[in-house]
């Protein structure tokens, strides 16, 4: 088994139903910030700072993922939930392979999916072209991008309102743009499928579309990971959660009573 920080990694594979799928082993994660040198943080270091030519040499490193361990299984929807910069976010880009281990390891089975409202878009392309483009960077061949190119439209209900689908995608809300992604990448099974966050974007109903959908990713024995701050998107669509704080795991059980617990706690009473 090779590790993600060097080349990816996959769990073996094996036949039995609850096989494992993502192995996160002692996983760190940290970022370095250039240019953080002391008295930028008050109104003169950020004047001093904004009329100087000199850089600064001092680097920070924000260690966003501390010693995260968990084994994830085929037909389990996770949620995970914590506090804003509790690096939920972090954690799930180190599984998609996106951000290198700085120790511990990722396994994955197959190639992870990453949903996001921030994952790159093709702005100028339409949405016709984005969907082509998109389910073939997944894998699809031009054959089965042509069986599902309507019922990814439909899925999205980008069209609902006019022909939006032949408009570049810069002329889309934030919303619409999400929905489309999420159209897009929920047209295949996936082995493990992550998501940002993209379920809040939709209105009520695209949500609901949604929620039904992963859970026929699920019965198709996929793995979903779920960043929200949504509880019930979590206690709804996961039956499991891990509850992040300050980069640590704080508590790996069943959906609702980390959710509980964590709403009991200062930090997830706002959320
Ligand atoms: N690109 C980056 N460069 C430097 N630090 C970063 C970067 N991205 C995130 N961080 C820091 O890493 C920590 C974890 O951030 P992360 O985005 O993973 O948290 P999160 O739990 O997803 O937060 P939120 O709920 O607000 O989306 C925070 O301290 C954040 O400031």
């Amino acid at each position: 088994m090779a590790e993600h920080s060097r080349p990816p990694g996959n769990v073996p594979a094996t036949a039995e139903e609850d096989a494992p799928t993502v192995v996160v082993d002692g996983l760190h994660v940290a970022y370095r910030v250039h240019g953080t040198g002391p008295g930028r943080g008050n109104a003169v270091g950020a004047l001093r700072g904004l009329f100087s030519r000199a850089p600064s040499p001092a680097v920070r490193t924000v260690h966003a993922v501390r010693g995260v361990s968990f084994v994830a299984r085929r037909g389990e929807a996770i949620g995970l939930i914590g506090s804003n910069g509790s690096g939920k976010s972090t954690l799930l880009k180190a599984v998609a392979g996106l951000l290198p281990a700085d120790r511990g390891r990722v396994l994955t089975r197959g190639q992870p999916s990453l949903l996001g409202v921030n994952a790159a878009l093709l702005n100028d392309l339409t949405g016709e072209r984005n969907i082509v483009l998109g389910a073939l960077a997944m894998g699809m061949s031009r054959q089965e991008v042509e069986e599902r190119y309507d019922s990814i439209v439909e899925f999205s209900g980008i069209n609902e309102k006019g022909d939006f689908v032949s408009l570049p995608m810069n002329t889309y809300s934030s919303g619409m743009s999400a929905r489309l992604k999420f159209s897009v990448a929920a047209a295949r099974t996936h082995e493990v499928l992550l998501i940002d966050e993209a379920l809040a974007t939709g209105d009520a109903a695209f949500q609901e579309r949604s929620r039904r959908r992963i859970a026929e990713l699920r019965a198709q024995a996929g793995t979903v990971l779920l960043v929200s701050h949504h509880h019930r998107t979590i206690t709804e669509t996961c039956d499991r959660a891990l509850w992040l704080e300050s980069g640590v795991l704080r508590m790996d059980g069943p959906a609702r009573e980390v959710v509980a617990a964590y709403e009991a706690s200062a930090g997830g009473r706002g959320g």
